[in-house]
């Protein structure tokens, strides 16, 4: 059984292929938060921005076989795109915990490109096309390879220099999003300080905050 918290048609708000039309399949539940705002404080990562429990959002559910779900996520992907490759993107919460090679054979059936974006601390199924790993400070990598690696900053314990020598095509950095609106704009200066120091690193906006889309 897949637990989908959500899933909708936007555009990729972040990294190396943001502004691409993408269905989103928001798996419900992770491994380094309750998604309980009384556990955040002691939880292994506390600045999510998402809620990720239960199965009650926009085109949620409970889909008992590979089949059913991407036959409902085929079903947000517009009939008359047929020049662009239909693109899925699975996160959550934490994607890899629901994941199954069977689901990505699925979609792969249906004609759909598969993404990922992962927190990285689980071993991933064969077959993912785009690989996105976020490391958050005080975990330990199982997936030190993939085609972005995305580092939210600054985070005290995960400072970039630790992910540079590891086996990704793209660098990215993306400010911490917070609040109040001044510590945001720290997290921003810093940012683009660090990647105009080290160009190895790009700047990636959440770009559907700007906009305002999912
Ligand atoms: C909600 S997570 C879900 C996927 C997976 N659990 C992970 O952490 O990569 C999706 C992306 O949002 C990023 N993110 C979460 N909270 C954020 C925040 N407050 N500011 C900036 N990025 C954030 C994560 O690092 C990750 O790249
Ligand atoms: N538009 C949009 N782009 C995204 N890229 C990563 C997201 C996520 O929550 O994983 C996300 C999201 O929630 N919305
Ligand atoms: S690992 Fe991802 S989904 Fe889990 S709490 Fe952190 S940012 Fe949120
Ligand atoms: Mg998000």
């Amino acid at each position: 059984m897949y637990h989908v918290k959500e899933a909708f048609y936007t555009l990729q708000g972040e990294g190396a292929r943001a502004g691409r039309a993408s269905v989103f399949c928001r798996f419900s539940g992770c491994n380094l938060w309750s998604g309980r705002e009384q556990d955040r404080a002691s939880a292994a990562c506390r600045f999510c921005d998402t809620d990720f429990i239960g199965t009650d959002g926009q085109h949620g559910g409970r889909f008992a076989s590979a089949d059913a779900l991407s036959e409902h996520l085929m079903s947000l992907w517009p009939e008359a795109q047929e020049r662009a490759a239909p693109y899925v993107v699975f996160t959550g919460g934490e994607p890899l915990l629901q994941l199954d090679e069977a689901l990505i054979d699925a979609m792969h059936a249906r004609g759909f490109e598969v993404a990922v974006e992962t927190n990285g601390t689980l071993p991933a199924p064969a077959g993912i096309d785009w690989l996105c790993v976020s490391p958050k400070a005080a975990t330990s990598l199982a997936l030190t390879r993939g085609d972005e690696l995305k580092l939210v900053y600054p985070q005290q314990e995960a400072p970039p220099e630790r992910f540079t020598d590891l086996d990704f095509r793209h660098f990215y950095l993306q400010p911490l999003d917070t609040t109040p609106l001044a510590e945001r704009t720290r997290h921003l200066d810093a940012t683009v300080a660090y990647c105009l120091a080290n160009p190895q690193w790009r700047l990636s906006l959440q770009t559907h905050k700007i906009t305002g889309i999912d």
